[in-house]
């Protein structure tokens, strides 16, 4: 039935203030606003309709594509719209596009790593789009470590000019997005080569194409590396490969902030740290833990709407049968994944702050709050990222079969979502960094070497490394010191424990390579504490609203305590706490999701994702799932035509011959 809210009677269950959650979601009621104009705006418009993305090949999909980005950008000027708009305006566009590495990383790379006069020349010509960018790191041969880069960028004294060159097949440019068909320009990182001398990796801005005609520029060599996982999805995004013959590019367009190349080939290290080149990388990682929040919450929305319209068993008495939400595995499964899309938002948040305060303090030539900056936006990418591509594919199972049709939406947000686990860093490379930080950091505690930051608890091992949680009954576990306590404890116990065993090895390498796995756990142990400590913060602000921060507060509990019984081994095994008390948490998360039951609808309504956004039958806001998904499939192709293409070529024949056989 057309607009009829089928979901209208859990709606009016909600012991809360919807809109004042809203305000909490989007960060503040501005955002609030401009979110809601800007996806109501990409949603009325045809223009931008995206239903149709799993039936399109190749080309015609990369060509819709590129139409709505030239559409969004002409809809940006005549609307005037500020970057802020601009921003939303594209993400609610929602089709990954050669506009993200411009917007995400090309542009940034300019504003972090160039200088004033570059700046001067550069961002003005990629903020008005008159020359299209992207972001060439990753080699075919070598990705992780960039350090092992080929390709090389040899200064010519006589011309004053650089000359990037491609030695080998491995040192192929493979994977940059926008490379393959669109950029005009890339931001290419090789070694840096003067008189002989190779100074590492360096980033330098390259001329890829012609801005006349858009064919390559002589010596390079581009195109697109082919079809990725899954039908639609990231397939929008021409990842292209790139090779140099002997290409010339003005000195001056080595980006100079870090280190220079003078007229006379001198290289020359600014006061700035050689890390300052992976900026970019910092900047993007910190925008993908905020989005991993967004990605969680579009598949727990679904989900959510999904098992509260689905009915499966326990009819009595004439009643219809039980929605599945009200099954307790439904819960369980369903609502640390709403928690966690809550926590993402908040650690995000105060992610951007972290982030924030670092720039303005590099900008004063304070770098002493880098390696913190490096850990945490490395560790939380990595740890939000691999908990929200498993938190997708959860929510598809969580919708049953009908999760697996591309009119769900899952399928395709999953595997657009999937590859964050491995770009911007593998996430275990990415722990494995965060193993070190921890390493560092307690090595450093003898030398009275104050541990700041995330790391701070770290200052207190020798207490964490006795305390013992007082927690006697299930309702302690909603104490915030006993949570805080407990996590602390662990993450203390498991990095000490890699500590002592590193110290057994002769050689620190050989022992990082051998304990991996554990410094690994140690990392992600850490990570999760910093989740569960700035949710835990979060909670200290004051939040206006009936219901809101009480209900956050159960939000937050049940992200600490399934994590605390997802990991009772580690808990138990490093005698944080008791058996008892593992059970205690137990106990008390079953009633947390009894107090999210009747919430569950309007905390995900709190999201604000239009249908548009949503792209998910499961998922329309008024819960009119049935007739919509039957309608839906009858506009496939394939019910086109009563008998399909290849019937009466194949099996017409097949079916003719099977009879003869049986008749003789
Ligand atoms: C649905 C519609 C919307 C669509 C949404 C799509 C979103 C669009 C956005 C983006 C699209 C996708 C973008 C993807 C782009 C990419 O993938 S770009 C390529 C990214 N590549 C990587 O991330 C490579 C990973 N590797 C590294 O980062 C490093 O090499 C490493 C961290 C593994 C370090 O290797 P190592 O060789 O050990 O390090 P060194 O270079 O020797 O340096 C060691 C010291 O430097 C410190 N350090 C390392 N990294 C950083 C850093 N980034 N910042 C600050 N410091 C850093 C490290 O801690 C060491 O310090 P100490 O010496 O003090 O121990
Ligand atoms: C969709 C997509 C878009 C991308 N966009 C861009 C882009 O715009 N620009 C760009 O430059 N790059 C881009 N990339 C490349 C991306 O950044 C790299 O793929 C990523 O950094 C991982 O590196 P790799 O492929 O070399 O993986 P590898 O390092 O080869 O990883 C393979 C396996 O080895 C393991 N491994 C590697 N090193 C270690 C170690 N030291 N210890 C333990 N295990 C290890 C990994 O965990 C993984 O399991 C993109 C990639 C994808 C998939």
């Amino acid at each position: 039935m057309e607009g009829v809210d089928h979901l209208a009677f859990e709606r009016n269950k909600a012991q809360f203030d919807v809109d004042a959650m809203k305000i909490v979601w989007a960060g503040s009621s501005h955002a609030l606003e401009v979110s809601d104009r800007m996806s109501r705006l990409v949603a009325s418009d045809p223009a931008f309709r995206k239903d149709n993305r799993a039936m399109l090949g190749r080309k015609e999909l990369f060509k819709n594509t590129l139409r709505k980005a030239a559409y969004a950008l002409k809809r940006i000027i005549e609307l005037r719209l500020s970057e802020e708009e601009a921003s939303m305006l594209r993400s609610f566009v929602d089709e990954p596009a050669f506009t993200d590495l411009h917007w995400g990383m090309f542009v940034p790379a300019i504003k972090g790593q160039g200088t004033e006069e570059q700046l001067k020349k550069w961002l003005p010509l990629a903020q008005k789009m008159q020359i299209i960018g992207c972001y060439a790191q990753t080699e075919l041969g070598h990705g992780s470590n960039v350090q092992g880069l080929e390709t090389t960028v040899t200064f010519d004294p006589k011309t004053d000019e650089f000359v990037i060159h491609s030695p080998t097949l491995t040192s192929s440019k493979w994977w940059p997005g926008g490379l393959g068909k669109i950029s005009t320009h890339a931001v290419v990182y090789g070694r840096l080569i003067t008189d002989g001398q190779d100074h590492g990796v360096h980033g330098f801005i390259v001329q890829l194409r012609s801005l006349d005609d858009h064919l390559p520029l002589p010596g390079i060599t581009v195109g697109d590396i082919g079809m990725k996982f899954g039908n639609g999805a990231y397939n929008t995004m021409d990842n292209g490969v790139l090779r140099f013959d002997h290409v010339r590019i003005p000195r001056d367009q080595m980006l100079m902030r870090v280190s220079r190349v003078t007229r006379e080939g001198k290289y020359v290290q600014s006061n700035v740290p050689r890390q300052l080149v992976y900026g970019t990388m910092v900047y993007v990682r910190q925008t993908i833990v905020s989005d991993a929040s967004t990605a969680l919450s579009r598949a727990v929305c679904i989900a959510t709407r999904y098992s509260a319209v689905r009915r499966q068993f326990g009819a009595t008495g004439g009643n219809p049968e039980s929605q599945v939400i009200d099954y307790k595995t439904q819960q369980a499964r369903l609502f640390p994944l709403l928690a966690s899309a809550y926590a993402f938002r908040f650690v995000g948040e105060w992610l951007k702050w972290l982030y924030t305060d670092v720039m303005t303090r590099l900008q004063a030539n304070d770098f002493s709050t880098l390696p913190e900056a490096h850990a945490c936006t490395a560790g939380l990418k990595s740890l939000t990222t691999s908990a929200t591509s498993d938190g997708i594919e959860e929510c598809r199972k969580l919708c049953g079969g009908h999760g697996y049709l591309c009119s769900s939406g899952l399928p395709e947000l999953f595997a657009v979502y999937v590859p964050t686990c491995t770009y911007e860093g593998d996430n275990i490379v990415l722990l494995l960094q965060v193993a070190r930080h921890l390493m560092k950091t307690i090595s450093q505690l003898g030398s009275g070497k104050k541990p700041v930051g995330t790391v701070a608890y770290m200052g207190r091992v020798e207490q964490l490394m006795e305390s013992r949680s007082d927690v006697q009954k299930a309702e302690d576990w909603l104490n915030p010191s006993a949570v805080l306590g407990a996590f602390e404890a662990r993450a203390a116990r498991k990095s000490v424990a890699c500590a002592k065993n590193l110290s057994k090895f002769s050689n620190p390498e050989e022992g990082f390579l051998e304990l991996s796995n554990d410094l690994v756990e140690a990392a992600r142990a850490h990570c999760q504490l910093i989740v569960v400590s700035k949710f835990i913060d979060k909670l200290q602000q004051d939040i206006p609203g009936k219901g809101v921060k009480q209900l956050l507060e159960v939000l937050c509990s049940i992200y600490a305590l399934f994590h605390l019984h997802k990991h009772l081994g580690d808990f138990l095994s490093t005698g944080c706490i008791t058996s008892k008390q593992g059970s205690l948490a137990n106990d008390q998360l079953r009633s947390l999701y009894s107090q999210v039951r009747p919430n569950a609808i309007g905390l995900v309504d709190a999201f604000n994702y239009t249908d548009h956004y949503l792209s998910s039958i499961l998922g329309r806001y008024d819960g009119n799932v049935y007739p919509k998904l039957y309608e839906e499939a009858w506009k496939d192709p394939l019910n086109d035509s009563v008998i399909p293409d290849g019937f009466q070529e194949y099996i017409r024949p097949m079916l003719k011959q099977q009879l003869r056989n049986a008749r003789l």
